[in-house]
């Protein structure tokens, strides 16, 4: 319910000054660094921050407009990508942690102080991307994680309240920045998960 009064007002904001996609979008999507070695997730709080340490680039980075990733205060989306879960340690506060939804395919981690999702992991291991985690790479200092490469679940905006005829204007936008829109994943993805259903039959 607070989700869709906050997305109604990011609604009212995106047609009085444009569309806010998200920070890391709007601001200019930075490039990715091929040398990049990885960095730390920080959590919003001002003390008792918790950590969590990175190995290695990140893969598949897109802005999701689903109902369960975590979007920045006033942007519509979040930006989200995977790593291999081996390549993920939480090194601080880690008690601070709790699960947002627990009937969740990917369970999220929260800070239960200041909201913020610190990674998704996925337990299934039938699932098409067990093995990955989910990270939020904006949480880090370091500059060169791969960039944002597409827009997935752009018609889920619609489910926490942004009104159906904002959507051209948003899908607009997101082409013009360099991300094509998609209400699901992008046809590579949706065709690895394909695959791993065909092998798994
Ligand atoms: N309309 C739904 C879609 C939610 C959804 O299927 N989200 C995807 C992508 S999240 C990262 O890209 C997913 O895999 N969800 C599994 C999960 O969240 O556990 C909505 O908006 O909620
Ligand atoms: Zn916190
Ligand atoms: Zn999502």
């Amino acid at each position: 319910m607070i989700n869709k009064i906050v997305n109604k007002y990011k609604a009212a904001f995106c047609s009085s000054n444009g569309v806010h996609i998200h920070p890391n979008v709007d601001n200019g999507i930075q490039p990715t660094s091929d040398s990049f070695e990885g960095g730390v997730l920080k959590c919003h709080c001002r003390s008792n921050i918790v950590t969590v340490e990175i190995k290695g680039q990140s893969a598949h980075n897109h802005v999701c407009g689903c109902s369960k990733c975590w979007k920045p205060n006033d942007s519509l989306f979040s930006q989200v990508a995977v790593i291999p879960r081996d390549n993920l340690e939480v090194t601080n506060n880690e008690a601070k942690l709790q699960v947002v939804d627990e009937s969740a395919a990917i369970k999220r981690f929260a800070c239960k102080d200041c909201g913020v999702h610190m990674y998704g992991r996925i337990d299934n291991t039938d699932h098409p991307f067990f093995g990955l985690d989910f990270i939020h790479t904006e949480l880090s200092a370091e500059k060169g994680w791969s960039a944002p490469e597409f827009a997935a679940f752009v018609s889920s905006i619609i489910e926490t309240g942004t009104s159906p005829e904002d959507m051209g204007a948003i899908r607009k936008q997101l082409q013009s920045q360099g991300l094509e829109p998609y209400d699901c994943l992008s046809p590579v993805l949706m065709d690895a998960i394909a695959t791993h259903i065909a092998n798994s039959k």
